[in-house]
């Protein structure tokens, strides 16, 4: 073979790596020479002037006598590496005309769709439903999944899956689950697959894509889920586009509809009001399989927040055989997440009329290599960064002192997701600044944590400043990106060459790692690699102020919220990637789905409102196998309480159990974090440590018999409740005495009930509420105590005795109550030492000498206040200071 031979190859398979048919290449090649940059340009012109319609298969002609003569690229302006998802850009800059909605207009990348988009005549439906090719393809040519050249599904069909994903993906092997789910819907089942985060669910639709050549339709709930597959999709060379009302360019949508694209993301509500079109879809080039991605919030948001993810069950009903002649079977619908419970199942199963054989693919929700660990901290106050995130400075910024290698090193570690044309990585705050203002919007902080003033200090940018400060933002629950909050880029990708994006993967290549506690333990040891945080905070508030306090450190850190400016979001997703950015400050609106390898630490500051949003933002660290840290601050002295958002009634019940469930899991104490977590969502988690977190390593709590302090709580309740029939008078009289009876009408809350005690037994007096509400919420598991109101409530509010409760309290058998005091309760003793016992908590108040002190104290530190406060000049602009003036003048 001569060597222009091999170059001809080479273009040809750069072509076809691009996207573009086999035989577009071959008579592009025929026509220009083995020059890439002619032709690309040649089929685009070429099929632009091309009157003869579409292009394809055995029918396609390219040739065309204008165009070599409408060459716009120098054939020495190498492309070189240029990717097909740069072309459109390419063109962009070459001042041609921008993009027309219209398939078939004079414009060069309405020619490419033309190029692109599949006859219906060429394709023919089988018995299975599937599209058979009309010409044969040889594997090394494995065509992008636009091509009208769909493979056979034979009994082969996972030697082929296993060379496709090969080819694309660079795995060896499909995990266990992976296979079994393309399994079901080989078989046109329907399917739920429950796997863990990081695990591999995207490629359970993916591959269906590759293998028939059909589109498959991922409904997704996240713009920058979206962006971000599809960007992976053309890393690996397969066609992706993202639609919605964020979409900025409408021909996407119309070439969709089209076929030209091998994998649409489309958000709930477009896919909605697209169904006509999607079955003209699925009647041309054939629709191989709905997928609803992170399909939990079908019920975990439900109405309230998606409500037309509920609404998805019009795919099953809308492409079913009986409805559609030209199908043989029903299109197969596919849901996944990694976060639902045994009753969010259930009703994603009904509100998604899946069939009765829907097939449930079911993993580990397990990630043995997360540690997670629970502090306490205020959290809402600036005061208490300094104390929470010293380490991470610490980490980050000895990591600088290194020396410039190490900078180096951040920006080219293992996982460099960027595309090369994206621009240059940064490697300190001080180009990331100069970066930033360049960009025009911010939501950055320099090294010394100020915003970067440029963006918004000077007068035109006045309303974009007052946008961006802190005061403005909503202290309130971000809400998911919707498709108009964030419109990342036109949302076209192409594929090109996957050879050069091979990525290994620490997961196991079949299923999940065989765990052996020790082995891994030992292998999980140690400092954490390097890698980028996330910051999970509750409010939009909090992110900047937070980030701007690390960039203050010399950080490079950056706030995400849904509000910022997308073209700020939008530098944040991409520099995440890139590994510029060393912390990412977010509110939920980043998180689900996003697959980036090396995130080492993730932290929630202050309390998530639910385990499922817990789990699935810790979900983002470790997905390359290694260890990482899952780290929650919260207050562990306040309840939680519920972030504004619409809610109906029942919703708002369903937020108070989930807000209740995440805090019991912050103020367990015995029981190992992972176990807690992956048994929430139903799983019996069979290792029953994970030797890893906080819990597992430091063990829980001595034990303690609280028998005593339980039966006084129980007691009073009773005696409050009048359900003290149960032992002598002189009992009852004793528990009451002290009050009135009848005096409590109304339900006694918790705060009464603590305040009674304190009343009645002195050597409670000065209890502590925290230790009780602990006491009360282990009485609540237990059985013995419930709520005595309809509300559910995060902690226990009207405590009221149960039947087992009263047994309890009767109970000449239960002597004692050994239980482990959880995190408040330890709290608390760690703040009066002696608590544990209750032997000095009447030296409280009720001590005279105690008290005495105290007065004393207290009066000293008036004294000292009036004055400090009679040597300083009145401000006579306020009104405080006003009166203050006028009382002393009265007083001399
Ligand atoms: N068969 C496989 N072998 C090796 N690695 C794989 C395989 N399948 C997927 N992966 C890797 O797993 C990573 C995570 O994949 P993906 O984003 O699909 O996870 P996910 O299950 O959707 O997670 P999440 O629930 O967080 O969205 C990907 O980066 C991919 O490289
Ligand atoms: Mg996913």
């Amino acid at each position: 073979m001569g060597g222009s031979d091999l170059s001809s190859d080479h273009v040809i398979a750069e072509l076809i790596d691009m996207g573009f048919d086999f035989s577009v290449a071959i008579e592009a090649i025929k026509e220009v020479g083995p020059s890439l940059n002619d032709a690309v340009e040649f089929i685009l012109n070429g099929s632009r002037r091309n009157s003869r319609g579409p292009l394809n298969g055995s029918n396609c002609s390219t040739s065309n006598e204008n165009s070599l003569g409408k060459r716009v690229l120098s054939s020495s302006r190498s492309l070189g590496q240029m990717k097909q998802s740069r072309i459109t850009k390419h063109l962009q800059s070459t001042g041609r005309p921008k993009r027309n909605s219209t398939c078939g207009e004079s414009d060069a990348l309405i020619s490419c769709s033309d190029v692109l988009c599949r006859p219906v005549e060429d394709q023919k439906v089988s018995h299975s439903g599937m599209v058979h090719n009309l010409k044969s393809v040889s594997e090394s040519t494995i065509l992008p999944v636009y091509s009208p050249q769909n493979q056979e599904i034979g009994p082969d069909w996972y030697k082929k899956v296993k060379s496709l994903v090969h080819k694309h993906f660079g795995f060896s092997h499909l995990k266990s689950f992976q296979k079994e789910a393309l399994e079901a819907w080989l078989a046109h089942q329907d399917c739920l697959v429950l796997a863990a985060t990081g695990s591999g669910k995207s490629l359970c639709f993916q591959i269906p894509a590759l293998l028939t050549g059909k589109v498959v339709v991922v409904i997704s709930p996240l713009i920058s889920l979206m962006h971000d597959q599809c960007l992976k999709l053309a890393k690996h060379g397969v066609s992706a586009c993202f639609l919605g009302s964020g979409q900025p360019d409408s021909s996407v949508e119309h070439k969709a509809m089209n076929g030209m694209y091998g994998v649409i993301y489309v958000c709930p509500e477009t896919v909605l009001r697209l169904i006509g079109p999607l079955q003209r879809l699925a009647e041309n080039r054939g629709i191989a399989l709905f997928a609803i991605d992170e399909v939990h919030c079908v019920s975990k948001w439900g109405h309230d927040f998606r409500p037309d993810y509920r609404r998805l069950s019009v795919l099953r009903e809308n492409f079913r055989a009986c409805n559609l002649k030209f199908l043989k079977f029903d299109i197969p619908v596919m849901g996944l997440t990694a976060t639902a419970t045994i009753r969010v199942r259930d009703d994603i199963l009904k509100s998604l009329c899946m069939s009765n054989e829907t097939k449930i693919v079911l993993t580990s929700f397990f990630r043995p290599n997360l540690r997670f660990s629970v502090k306490h901290s205020r959290t809402s106050s600036v005061s208490s960064y300094e104390k929470d995130f010293q380490e991470l400075i610490d980490f980050y910024t000895t990591k600088k002192l290194v020396g410039k290698r190490e900078h180096h090193a951040i920006s080219h570690s293992s996982e460099d997701e960027s595309d090369n044309s994206s621009g240059s990585i940064m490697s300190d705050a001080d180009e990331m600044s100069r970066s930033v203002l360049d960009n025009s919007e911010g939501g950055y902080f320099d090294g010394n944590g100020a915003e970067v003033s440029s963006n918004y200090g000077n007068g035109s940018t006045a309303s974009r400043e007052k946008q961006m400060s802190v005061e403005y933002l909503e202290d309130e629950l971000d809400v998911f990106q919707s498709v108009d909050d964030l419109d990342v880029a036109c949302g076209e990708f192409y594929g090109h060459s996957p050879a050069e994006n091979r990525e290994t993967c620490g997961f196991s290549e079949t299923s999940d790692p065989p765990i052996i506690p020790e082995e891994r333990s030992r292998l999980l040891q140690g400092p954490l690699e390097q890698g980028p945080t996330l910051i999970y905070v509750p409010t939009r508030k909090e992110t900047l102020r937070l980030a701007k306090y690390l960039c203050s450190f010399g950080l490079r850190a950056a706030a995400y919220n849904a509000k910022l400016p997308k073209s700020h979001l939008r530098q944040v997703h991409q520099e995440f990637h890139q590994n510029a950015l060393e912390v990412v400050v977010a509110t939920i609106a980043f998180g689900m789905g996003i697959d980036k390898s090396n995130v080492r630490r993730i932290i929630h500051y202050g309390w998530p409102q639910s385990l499922e949003a817990y789990y699935q933002e810790a979900g983002r660290a470790g997905r390359d196998g290694k260890l990482a840290d899952c780290i929650l601050y919260a207050n562990l002295s306040r309840t939680p309480t519920l972030l504004p958002s619409q809610r109906s009634e029942e919703q708002t019940k369903l937020a108070y159990t989930m807000l209740s469930d995440c805090f019991r899991y912050g103020m367990a104490t015995a029981c190992c974090r992972a176990k807690t977590l992956v048994e929430y969502f139903g799983e019996d988690f069979s290792c029953k440590k994970c030797l890893l977190c906080d819990i597992c390593v430091n063990g829980p709590p001595e034990m303690q018999n609280l028998k005593v302090e339980a039966d006084t709580f129980m007691e009073v309740i009773a005696a409050q409740y009048g359900q003290t029939s149960y032992g002598d008078d002189s009992y009852n009289d004793a528990i009451c005495s002290g009050t009135k009876r009848g005096r409590f009408v109304e339900k006694p809350n918790f705060r009464m009930v603590v305040s009674r005690i304190r009343e009645q037994f002195p050597k409670y007096t000065a209890s502590d509420q925290l230790w009780w509400r602990g006491l009360a919420r282990i009485l609540e598991d237990k059985g013995y105590i419930k709520d005595g109101d309809d509300m559910i409530h995060v902690s226990i509010k009207f405590p009221e005795a149960t039947e087992l409760g009263l047994k309890f309290l009767q109970s000449e058998t239960e002597k004692t109550l050994h239980v482990h005091p959880e995190a408040d309760m330890l709290l608390s003793m760690r703040n009066r030492k002696s608590n544990s016992t209750f032997s000095e908590w009447g030296r409280g108040w009720a001590d005279p000498e105690i008290r005495r002190q105290r007065l004393q104290r207290r009066k000293c530190r008036r004294k000292t206040r009036k004055n400090k406060s009679s040597k300083l000049p009145r401000d006579l602009t306020t009104v405080r200071g006003r009166l203050g003036a006028k009382l002393s003048k009265q007083k001399r």
